[in-house]
């Protein structure tokens, strides 16, 4: 079983063509009721050599002695931006063998001592970085509204739905990060970064071409499979079903939806969980970015969502935060440092 390829071309530009509008909103309409993961074919959007050169920088950036590494620590600052050391984050109680370097969006009057509310802290010694990351996030930011334009259609929005949705991103919590996983051990017991769901809206990642890493949950019922729900989180223990890996496709990135399209769709479209386990023995680099609704965003159950549901007869479970309120309580965990930013 592979993860389906989503071609987001019909929504760019002044190309109109309905037709294939449609079938580009149906095809991520079928892949977030039954994956919550696809592939987004973005080809026609960015020349793949910039995402490329993304991965080069990081990696310049994680090959630094550790003592350069550590002038941009999460703890100089708000605790959530900056470089997290070889297994300092912590998902389902083990460490994560991997290092990274976060940035956020930026907020106006920055106060470190304050979860979240610091300012991003970019490695001057890599020349470059800075730049291609900032123009990175300008990219993905603009692709956020058109994939979230897409898929209002698949759901069924009207314009006027939409429009008020828009209204929920337009101004992105976005977050940014460059991820760098060294082999993990033979022995070890843990994982390159444990299973999880992403919290927020959109993840659209691009990685180095390393295959065997990413691995994504997919539900299965009993019987027909052997099961394999080693590493899951204590909460989702007992379902069954089987890990596939999510391996690079050029010119696309992987993207999966977070819990707040669960929230949105009242359960209908469902954030799948994923890990990386990274065995072969390179360096691998991936480069996440997270398109998030904004702050002060109120993610509630949308309509188009209840109608489906009604339709159906199925009975609604309801929701709903305040972005900003939902991500303070994941982060502060980090603040806390007992907690990993994916643990509950
Ligand atoms: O590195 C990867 O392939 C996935 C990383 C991930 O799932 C995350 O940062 O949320
Ligand atoms: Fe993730």
């Amino acid at each position: 079983m592979s993860l389906p390829i989503i071609d987001i071309a019909p929504y760019l530009g002044d190309n109109h063509d309905v037709d294939a509008r449609n079938a580009t909103s149906e095809a991520l309409h079928s892949a977030c009721l039954k994956f919550g993961f696809f592939y987004l074919d973005i080809s026609k959007y960015v020349d793949p050599a910039v995402p490329e050169e993304l991965t080069t920088l990081a990696r310049e950036f994680f090959a630094l002695p550790q003592e350069e590494k550590d002038k941009l620590s999460l703890s100089n600052k708000d605790h959530a931006r900056g470089y997290a050391r070889l297994k300092e984050n912590v998902t389902n109680g083990k460490a994560d063998n991997h290092e990274g370097l976060d940035f956020y969006r930026p907020v106006e009057e920055p106060d470190k001592s304050r979860p979240l509310w610091g300012e991003n802290q970019f490695p001057d010694q890599v020349p470059g970085f800075r730049e291609k990351y900032e123009a990175w996030v300008d990219k993905m930011k603009a692709l956020g509204l058109i994939v979230m334009e897409a898929m209002a259609v698949g759901l069924g929005m009207t314009p006027d739905e939409w429009q008020d949705l828009r209204g929920q991103v337009d101004d992105s919590f976005w977050v940014m990060r460059a991820i760098g996983y060294p082999p993990l051990p033979n022995d070890s017991d843990g994982f390159s970064c444990g299973a999880h769901k992403d919290y927020g809206c959109l993840t659209f990642l691009y990685a180095d071409p390393t295959p065997s890493a990413l691995q994504v949950f997919l539900q299965q019922s009993a019987g027909t499979i052997s099961p394999d729900t080693t590493g899951l989180p204590a909460e989702q223990g007992a379902q069954e079903g089987i890990w596939i890996n999510a391996d690079p496709i050029p010119g696309c990135v992987v993207c999966n939806i977070g819990e707040m399209w669960e929230i949105w769709t009242n359960g209908l479209y469902k954030s799948t969980l994923h890990r990386v386990v990274h065995r072969s023995s390179n360096y691998r680099i991936s480069v996440p970015f997270f398109f998030e609704p904004n702050f002060s965003a109120h993610v509630q159950p949308l309509a188009a969502a209840k109608r489906i549901q009604e339709a159906a007869g199925s009975v609604a479970e309801k929701k709903s935060i305040v972005y900003g309120d939902f991500l303070m309580a994941k982060v502060g965990n980090n603040f806390a440092g007992d907690k990993g930013k994916y643990d509950k």
